[in-house]
């Protein structure tokens, strides 16, 4: 038996339509928000979320509304939306959840508005709800069709983490627990903005030695801004660092990489990744500028901003790094 059998997902796009029925999976009655009323009808009655995760059933367990005052009696929510939208869905959501609720972000990114940290945006958005991120190596696809995953939950309190890691958990999607909640948010931020450089990599066919070198300085990247920030360097070890990027700077599934890919093979950065979201397209300046402010070198996450912002050509990039002085690899 656990504490949390109400479980509440807010955002029904590709991810959080996989978290709901890894929930109803563990067990849970889930409650599936997602905005668009029309969508929500079609998902009552195919049992499918034809547009954003198609071919996979919804499982019994799952009810989609598109009537945010349902989510009033779940026991927790799951934050799934964009990173750009999450403060706007939580100060709505705010008044409908039972004080004290968990609200664990799911989304990966920063604010880029206000260079914020998810949990601090939910924190602000919602002062009565208690803030926790779950984050990790996890395609929807693979979730949603039961292959088998692991992530991470992460609470300030550790009792918290392991009760909700346990809600959460079947035989298919292994739900690790933590207290480090600004590690974990920052492995899963940070790697999309590598993994499209990872994917300029592979679209540029600059090989795969290149693609290995990036992914480990890049890994130094993420542990380097993440030590400045307060997250700890064994959580950016862990699935929500080392885990997420490897599957990201490595699968042309990853829609961040394959926009990476798109860029590299020469697209417009507006058409690049064919309108799907690439979240590092968004976190690359906060994350950038918040380095900066705090004295932590990225000169891969810089290379990514410049090429978004159209300053530097690709070519160019890739010259500026390769003929950076040599230094000591730590
Ligand atoms: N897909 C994946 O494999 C994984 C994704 N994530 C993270 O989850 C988050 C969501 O990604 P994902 O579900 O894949 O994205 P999708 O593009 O599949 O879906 C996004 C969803 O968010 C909704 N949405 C967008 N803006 C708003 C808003 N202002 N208010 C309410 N709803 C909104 C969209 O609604 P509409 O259709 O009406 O626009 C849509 O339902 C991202 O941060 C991503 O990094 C994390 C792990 C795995
Ligand atoms: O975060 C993800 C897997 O862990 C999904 O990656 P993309 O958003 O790049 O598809």
């Amino acid at each position: 038996m656990t504490a949390f059998e109400a479980i509440g997902v807010v955002g029904g796009g590709a991810w959080g339509t996989a978290l709901a029925n890894a929930a109803a999976r563990a067990g849970r009655s889930v409650t599936l928000w997602a905005r668009d009323a029309s969508e929500v009808a079609t998902m009552r009655d195919r049992r499918e979320n034809v547009r954003r995760l198609p071919g996979v059933r919804l499982e019994d367990a799952v009810s989609p509304t598109a009537d945010l005052a349902d989510l009033r009696r779940v026991d927790t929510a799951l934050l799934v939306v964009p990173a750009q939208a999450l403060r706007g869905v939580a100060l709505a959501l705010a008044p409908v959840l039972p004080t004290g609720c968990p609200a664990v972000v799911c989304a990966k990114g920063i604010e880029r508005a206000t260079g914020s940290f998810m949990t601090d945006v939910t924190s602000e958005a919602m002062p009565h709800a208690t803030p926790a991120v779950l984050s990790g190596p996890s395609f929807a696809e693979d979730v949603s069709r039961g292959l088998p995953t692991a992530v991470v939950l992460a609470a300030a309190q550790e009792s918290l983490a392991e009760a909700l890691a346990q809600a959460l958990s079947s035989s298919r999607f292994r739900v690790y627990h933590g207290v480090d909640m600004r590690g974990v948010e920052i492995g899963g931020a940070a790697k999309n903005v590598l993994a499209i450089a990872a994917g300029i990599v592979a679209g540029r066919r600059l090989g795969e030695s290149a693609r290995a070198a990036l992914t480990a300085r890049g890994f130094a990247e993420l542990t380097r801004f993440a030590r400045a920030f307060g997250g700890r360097p064994e959580t950016l070890m862990g699935l929500s660092g080392l885990g997420d990027l490897i599957l990201t700077c490595g699968s042309a599934k990853s829609r961040n990489f394959a926009f990476g890919v798109d860029l590299g093979e020469g697209l417009p950065v507006g058409e690049a990744g064919h309108g799907k979201l690439a979240e590092g397209a968004f976190t690359a300046r906060a994350l950038v500028e918040m380095a900066r402010s705090a004295g932590v070198d990225l000169p891969i996450c810089e290379a990514v901003d410049a090429v978004l912002s159209g300053r530097v050509g690709i070519d160019d990039v890739v010259e500026r790094l390769m003929t950076r002085p040599l230094k000591s690899e730590g």
